[in-house]
């Protein structure tokens, strides 16, 4: 039996944001002044708060201006709304990125639309959502523009491949969907409510979890040769040595043996929504200045 190939998303990633690094010393030499990433957190998410730590440092690393704010769990929700209007005037910022979740008591829906869809590099407000799903240039969600970059450097062209997404929610699932769809992919969006979804996972030449369910799915329901993008994120405890750990929604393990190559966790789609959240704020910042966008991202 031969043994999948296991995608390598910690490189790709660190070539992703290299590349993004000299892009942005380009813009600042034509602009006169860094790209700017404002990064808000509102309490205490010990998994969150990781991700923020290393998203700060890479963004300094690429080269840009990083401004994070911690805010309490118990701020109000216009206090909040407050603050990101103090961040969309300004100047010096070009992209905003509010960590969710949020507490229970603050409206997500209501976060989102207040950020300038000019300055929203996660691209989940309903303006970029929008321009997506229509075809129009759009600030377009990192998570599933990392799964792209990934696929299409595995696959390269993804003309005509049966894609299975599983999970559908607003910021993974549905704009993953979407981007395969722009790749001439034959696309099914897979849920809480599928019927046998074993099966219909089978069918696809691209597998994407995204569901929140560690090692959900399984080595058998995958076809022979497919390619398998686990975006989960799950911190279990080990019942070997009770050591907490991070797996995905694939049980990797089983599924090597089925795949043509698989994306880790960690190491996979992880550090590709950093680098594509910093390759983000490049492309906000050009088009903020009136700058063509940068060149090969
Ligand atoms: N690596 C990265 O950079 C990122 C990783 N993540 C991770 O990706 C995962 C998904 O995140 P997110 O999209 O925000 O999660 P959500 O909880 O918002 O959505 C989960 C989706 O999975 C579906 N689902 C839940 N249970 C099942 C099931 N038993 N069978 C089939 N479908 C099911 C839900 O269906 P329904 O709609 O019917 O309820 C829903 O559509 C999480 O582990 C998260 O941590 C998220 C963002 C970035
Ligand atoms: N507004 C908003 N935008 C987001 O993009 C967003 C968010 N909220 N909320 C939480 C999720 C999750 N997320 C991750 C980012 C990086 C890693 C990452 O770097 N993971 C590494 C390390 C994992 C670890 O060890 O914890 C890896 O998979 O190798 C994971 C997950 C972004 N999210
Ligand atoms: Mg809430």
């Amino acid at each position: 039996m031969t043994i999948g190939k296991i995608i390598d998303g910690k490189a790709f990633a660190a070539g992703l944001r290299a590349q993004v690094a000299e892009g942005v010393a380009a813009f600042a030499a034509q602009a006169g002044r860094k790209p700017g990433l404002a990064v808000v957190l509102v309490g205490e998410d010990p998994a969150s708060s990781v991700y923020v730590r290393n998203k700060g440092r890479m963004t300094v690393e690429a080269g840009m201006e990083s401004f994070e704010f911690k805010l309490p769990a118990t701020i109000g929700e216009d206090e909040l709304l407050d603050l990101i209007e103090e961040l969309n005037a300004d100047e010096r910022i070009d992209g905003i990125l509010c960590q969710l979740p949020l507490p229970g008591h603050i409206d997500e829906a209501s976060v989102i639309a207040a950020v300038s869809p000019d300055k929203d590099v996660d691209g989940f407000h309903v303006v970029n959502a929008g321009r997506l799903a229509t075809g129009q240039e759009a600030l377009v969600p990192c998570t599933p523009l990392g799964c792209i970059m990934l696929l299409k450097d595995e696959l390269g062209d993804l003309s005509g491949l049966e894609a299975v997404v599983v999970g559908r929610s607003n910021i993974v699932g549905k704009p993953m969907a979407q981007l395969l769809l722009a790749e001439n992919c034959t696309v099914t969006l897979a849920h809480s409510r599928t019927r046998d979804i074993a099966s219909v996972v089978h069918r696809a030449d691209i597998v994407v979890a995204a569901v929140g369910r560690a090692e959900m799915v399984k080595g058998e329901w995958i076809k022979p040769g497919a390619t398998v993008i686990d975006v989960g994120i799950n911190r279990v405890v080990d019942t070997e040595d009770g050591k907490a750990r991070i797996v995905g929604d694939v049980a990797t393990a089983e599924a090597l043996a089925h795949v043509r190559a698989i994306t880790p966790v960690p190491g996979g789609v992880g550090p590709m929504t950093i680098a594509v959240l910093l390759r983000n704020t490049l492309v906000a910042a050009h088009a903020r200045a009136g700058l063509p966008g940068p060149e090969g991202l």
